[in-house]
């Protein structure tokens, strides 16, 4: 299969200041990888990294065989690369349904399927940004990402804050969506076992530099090195 997503070397950051040191690993279409890693290692730059928000030091980029290291970020997204930041960003004046209305380009992610993959946000179609719990905002990134039909999906701490009810809520959604839609997802999440669940592969940091890649179920069954790689609670 070809390779979605190559990484070959990349070292990058913010401004002079170096973060990701020598980054390579590949995805290809269909597969799924958790990102992996304590605190401040680098998870979330090397997602930013992809979609063209820190400044590129060195190596390449290669995405469907094209070097887009120094591609703007909104040619990356239009390119099929879709991000949903830790941060959420919801927009106070905007209903649910405007979030997903506004971004929403053509593909098999439509507005009825992602009412029927998320009823809740069926139930919550007219209301504003503002007025929705964690879980929904959460539930409504993802939408808003999945409606512009992306190639890969960067998932940023989704499970972050969440109540363990909806992170099981949330759970089943991801399951389906990567088991059985075959999205194409790299998901970083602080519960380490949750995303090894969900993924077919993982990835640990450590300050910036990729110290452990394996399949997720052999990370999963040897909690020993995964505690010790990511310190798990
Ligand atoms: N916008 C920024 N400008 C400058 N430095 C930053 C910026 N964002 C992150 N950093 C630094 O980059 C390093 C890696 O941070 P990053 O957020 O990528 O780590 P992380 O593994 O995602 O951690 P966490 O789980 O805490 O989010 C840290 O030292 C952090 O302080």
């Amino acid at each position: 299969m070809p390779e979605l997503l190559a990484l070959d070397n990349v070292s990058a950051g913010y401004g002079e200041s170096v973060v990701l040191d020598g980054v390579s690993f590949a995805l290809q279409e269909g597969d799924s990888l958790a990102l992996l890693g304590r605190n401040g290692v680098g998870k979330s730059t090397l997602l930013v990294t992809l979609m063209g928000l820190t400044q590129v030091h060195g190596g390449t980029i290669r995405w469907c065989d094209n070097n887009i290291a120094r591609v703007p970020t909104y040619r990356r997204a239009h390119a099929g690369l879709g991000w949903v930041p830790q941060e959420r960003f919801m927009f106070p004046s905007l209903t649910v349904e405007e979030h997903l209305t506004v971004v929403a380009r053509p593909g098999p992610w439509n507005l009825a399927r992602l009412y029927e993959v998320f009823p809740r946000l069926q139930e919550r179609r007219a209301n504003m940004g503002n007025q929705l719990s964690g879980g929904e905002q959460q539930m409504l990134a993802i939408a808003r990402a999945l409606i512009t039909n992306p190639r890969l999906l960067l998932l940023d701490e989704p499970m972050e804050g969440l109540a363990p009810i909806i992170v099981q809520e949330l759970m089943r959604v991801l399951q389906r969506l990567i088991s059985h839609e075959g999205l194409s997802v790299i998901v970083v999440e602080q519960h380490a076992r949750l995303a090894l669940s969900l993924t077919r592969r993982a990835i640990v940091l450590d300050r910036g530099r990729i110290v452990h890649a394996s399949s997720s179920q052999s990370l999963l069954d040897d909690a020993q090195t995964l505690d010790r790689l990511v310190a798990v609670a």
